[in-house]
């Protein structure tokens, strides 16, 4: 169970305080994937990264009793000057997991060839989205935290195997997925909240959220 309690975020511009959320509660159960639809610039990144606990809230509590992702494409705990093969065994140790399965398991779905046994740093964007996508796919967590869909990959043939698996894995953990198109959370969520204005309002079905967000937009 992943649940915001009274949470509230903002930022200073030096001009005016930019109000991401505004006591604002949710609560996602395991076994109920949620989509968030919120218009660009609102906060979506903001709101991922303090469910993933990577930014605190200015006020109220996130609960977390489950094992949660990092957000997808995320590369804070990747070092560059170490090689793919270094960083994924590595990072398979941090969340005690056989390093074995996660090194092969990553090789084969990023599919960069010997750039795996290479630093990290020599990699291209789209290497460094690959990789970063198919370590998180990797490793085991109860709840996936996804910012916007699919990463920024090029790659056509990546896109079709990490998002067949992507979707396997959903059966049976849950998403949260934040985007500002209701057509990207179809895929993979029933219910689903709308982000506006720093209020976060919950909903049954994606296609009432949708109705609520389209009569604001
Ligand atoms: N550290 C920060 N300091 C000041 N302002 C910030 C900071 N982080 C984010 N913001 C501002 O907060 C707002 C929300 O940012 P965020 O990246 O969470 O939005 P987003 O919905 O993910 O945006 P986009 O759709 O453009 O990716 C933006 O106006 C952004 O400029």
């Amino acid at each position: 169970m992943l649940e915001f309690v009274n949470v509230s975020k903002s930022f200073w511009t030096g001009k005016q305080r930019k109000v991401i959320l505004d006591r604002a509660s949710l609560r996602v159960e395991l076994g109920n994937s949620i989509g968030i639809l919120a218009p660009n610039g609102t906060g979506k990144t903001t709101l991922i990264n303090m469910m993933a606990g990577l930014e605190k809230p200015d006020e109220g509590e996130i609960h977390r009793t489950c094992r949660i992702s990092f957000p997808l494409g995320f590369m804070g705990g990747v070092v560059n000057r170490h090689t793919g093969t270094e960083n994924a065994r590595y990072i398979a140790r941090l969340y005690g997991l056989d390093a074995d399965y996660v090194e092969a398991f990553a090789r084969w779905l990023c599919g960069i060839e010997e750039y795996f046994d290479m630093p990290v740093g020599t990699y291209s964007q789209g290497m460094r989205a690959r990789f970063c996508f198919s370590l998180m796919l990797a490793l085991d967590f109860d709840m996936y935290l996804i910012d916007e869909g699919m990463p920024a990959t090029t790659d056509v043939e990546f896109n079709r195997k990490a998002g067949e698996i992507l979707r396997e894995r959903l059966q049976n953990t849950t998403v949260v997925m934040v985007s500002h198109q209701a057509a990207v959370l179809e895929k993979f969520c029933r219910s689903a909240a709308v982000l506006r204005d720093g209020q976060l309002t919950m909903f049954d079905t994606l296609e009432e959220a949708k109705q609520l967000y389209d009569y604001q937009a």
